[in-house]
């Protein structure tokens, strides 16, 4: 469990994160998604005790990282997967952290075949690439086999390959019980991978709600509805403030629920013969939440 409470960093007269309060759960994937400069890393160097706040708090299992005694053990990390000693191999790499966190040296090559580097593991990490870097740094993260797993872009240079290996392994570390938070700047990332968001932009928090209830907030929502009855149906949709537009059998509804339509539909005696939620609209929320938020938009000063 991560509780984050009125959390606030200012840089001299620039706030980077503001008043910020959210919970994330164990047992489920947690989104941490905001536009470039939201905020997102300041936020988890805060809980990480890297950076500290200027006002509020921020406990892992009900405690500030600083005062959790057992290290890797308590939390694991990957925040900047450049970050590591380029003249130590991967197996060198780990097996010192390993022997500074009091874990077994059997874990290392464990954890090495584990994250598909253990062809890899007398390589200098100089001349890894930053997918493998990542790679690296996800299983340093796992090391101390932690119950509160944290990644900032973990997603960021993997091949799809490698995107697919990543969204498997944080169903898993969830599924285990574990709380595992994730940040990106990507909706697209986070709809295959998180069943929880906490979106945050400009430092403060805009959503923290389930990936669904979030999609829900697109006013372009759009669902397409399969139906030989689309002239019964259209006007009980408009009556509910729904926009439609009818293509031969089909419908596109934009202001409503795929539930609230298959709800309309079933009362009513409407044959539907698809219902679907378009894919996009995860991605069309998330700009339309954080577009206020956009520190840097191409094209424009601000
Ligand atoms: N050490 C610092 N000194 C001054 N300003 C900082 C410092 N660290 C971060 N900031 C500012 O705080 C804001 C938030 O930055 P942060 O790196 O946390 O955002 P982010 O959401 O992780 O962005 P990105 O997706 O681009 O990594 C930015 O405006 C950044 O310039």
């Amino acid at each position: 469990m991560i509780e984050v409470n009125g959390l606030t960093k200012r840089y001299g007269a620039a706030t980077a994160v503001k008043d910020l309060t959210f919970a994330v759960r164990p047992g489920e994937v947690t989104g941490f998604l905001g536009p470039n400069g939201a905020g997102k890393t300041t936020t988890l160097r805060m809980l990480l005790g890297l950076v500290e706040p200027t006002a509020g708090t921020a406990t892992l299992q009900g405690l500030p990282f600083r005062h959790h005694p057992r290290g890797l053990r308590h939390v694991g990390a990957l925040l900047d997967a450049g970050d590591v000693h380029g003249g130590r191999t991967a197996r060198a790499h780990l097996a010192v952290l390993a022997r500074s966190n009091g874990i077994p040296r059997a874990r290392v090559d464990e954890l090495l075949r584990e994250v598909g580097l253990a062809g890899a593991a007398r390589r200098r990490i100089g001349g890894f690439s930053l997918g493998m870097r990542q790679r690296l740094g996800i299983a340093t993260a796992l090391l101390g086999d932690p119950p509160v797993l944290l990644f900032d872009e973990p997603l960021n240079g993997l091949d799809p390959e490698g995107v697919l290996w990543v969204r498997g392994l944080f169903r898993r570390l969830a599924a285990e019980g574990r709380t595992v938070f994730v940040s990106s700047h990507l909706m697209t990332e986070m709809e295959h991978t998180a069943d929880q968001l906490v979106v945050i932009g400009r430092g403060e928090l805009i959503a923290a709600e389930a990936l669904s209830a979030f999609a829900a907030r697109g006013t372009r929502l759009s669902v397409t509805v399969g139906t030989p009855d689309g002239a019964v149906l259209t006007p009980l949709l408009t009556a509910e403030g729904a926009s439609v537009v009818p293509d031969g059998d089909r419908l596109t509804v934009t202001g409503l629920t795929a539930a609230r339509i298959g709800e309309l539909a079933f009362r009513n005696r409407v044959q539907l013969n698809e219902l679907s939620t378009s894919s996009a609209s995860l991605e069309e929320a998330f700009m339309e939440l954080t577009s206020d938020c956009v520190e840097y938009l191409a094209g424009e000063t601000r």
